[in-house]
């Protein structure tokens, strides 16, 4: 039975082909950060309040003027249509049914404007990954013009983190037949015939615009994450005035970097460790989150993501002070092992799960919530 976004990850392992799965999956060096993640998350408790009227919880929040019926997103993840051919469509499509956000990766294998127009009446913010600065300003103008609502700019990826699974498992470009990948192919038919008939996937949002000299180089750059680490604090101006809606940061842990963020002109913060996939010696989302929170001071609204699995942790991320939080992996799993169902699925499993915290807990709306971290001995570390 799949009760749960570990039920979805155990059938995506069995159903996807181990390099797609690793991909997915995997995380930098030895795997702390990841675990670490998922154990501050657990060891965190939330006190209950009792006797309070929880006939109505009512899990809606309202983020740039939008309303959300969760509080919880999908955060960008690269290469979606390995997982499932047009998966990006569909992740969007089912954020939209679901009454979330969908965040669109750079390294989508759709082009942005196509996601756009899966879910029209959704709530679509786009992620921006800088390798080439003029390549970056086009992609910026074309999300603007397709009505992205926000741009999130990835900050945590000056390179990539080491993924040693990718590594063994040959996953980079051009990539390479070999016995080992076809055996992989066999033992997964239903992935790779639909693999198969969909054709390679590519970044479509760079192979698109005919512009970039050298896409092809490109498109390895991306997939090697390659970035321009010339970009600093003060490069942002730049981004600043092309953009003319709220602009995000994702990937942020210190808390001086939230008061440079604030001094900056950002909008909105994603504190997140990138699932554990880039520095594996970064602290969890939710032990960086409260330092992040105080610096702000309430000035922009702080998201969280990075070992989100459960109702009860998108909880404890807003009793410390979260706007709101995006899960990366858990809608893949779904995604692989469902299709769009699965996809719902798992959605549906977080929003039910933490309608049931909220009643548990006696706080009906997610500004109850938040006030229990105004009671210190309600929120334990
Ligand atoms: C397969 C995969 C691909 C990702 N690709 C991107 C990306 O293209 N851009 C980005 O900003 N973050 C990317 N991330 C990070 C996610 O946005 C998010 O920070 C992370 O998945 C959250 O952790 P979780 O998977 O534990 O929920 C990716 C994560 C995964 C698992
Ligand atoms: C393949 C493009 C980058 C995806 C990414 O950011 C990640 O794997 O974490």
């Amino acid at each position: 039975m799949l009760l749960n976004a570990d039920d979805f990850r155990e059938e995506a392992r069995r159903l996807l082909p181990r390099f797609v799965f690793d991909y997915v999956d995997g995380a930098a060096d030895d795997g702390d950060c990841l675990r670490r993640n998922r154990s501050d998350l657990e060891s965190l408790t939330l006190a209950p309040r009792v006797l309070r009227d929880t006939t109505v919880i009512d899990t809606s929040i309202e983020v740039f003027g939008r309303q959300w019926r969760v509080p919880f997103g999908i955060a960008p993840t690269g290469l979606n249509g390995l997982v499932q051919p047009g998966g990006d469509a569909i992740l969007s499509a089912a954020a939209d049914r679901a009454g979330a956000p969908f965040a669109l990766s750079t390294a989508s294998n759709m082009r942005l404007e196509d996601v756009r127009a899966a879910a029209p009446g959704g709530v679509q913010w786009m992620q921006l990954y800088v390798m080439h600065r003029e390549m970056a300003q086009r992609i910026v103008q074309r999300a603007q013009k397709a009505g992205y609502q926000a741009l999130v700019l990835t900050v945590d990826v000056p390179v990539s983190g080491n993924r040693e699974l990718d590594a063994r498992n040959g996953f980079k470009m051009p990539f390479r037949p070999t016995p080992k990948l076809a055996w992989d192919l066999i033992t997964h038919p239903r992935w790779a015939l639909r693999a198969a008939r969909a054709g390679a996937p590519d970044f479509a949002n760079i192979t698109a615009d005919g512009a970039d000299a050298g896409s092809a180089s490109m498109q390895a750059a991306l997939l090697a994450r390659a970035m321009d680490r010339s970009l600093v604090w003060e490069t942002l101006a730049r981004l600043r005035d092309d953009w003319k809606g709220p602009l995000l940061l994702k990937g942020l842990l210190h808390p001086h970097d939230a008061r440079l963020a604030v001094e900056h002109g950002v909008d909105g913060l994603i504190v997140s460790n990138h699932g554990g996939r880039q520095l594996d010696a970064s602290p969890s989302a939710i032990s960086a989150l409260p330092g992040v929170v105080a610096a702000v001071q309430g000035r922009m609204p702080v998201f969280m993501d990075s070992g989100i699995r459960r109702g009860t942790h998108i909880a404890k991320a807003i009793a410390l002070g979260a706007t709101g939080v995006f899960v990366g992996r858990p809608v893949l799993y779904g995604l692989a092992a469902r299709g769009a169902v699965g996809v719902d699925r798992v959605l549906g499993l977080l929003a039910e799960e933490l309608v049931r915290t909220m009643t548990l807990l006696g706080t009906p709306r997610i500004a109850d919530l938040r006030s229990l971290i105004d009671a210190p001995l309600n929120v334990r570390q």
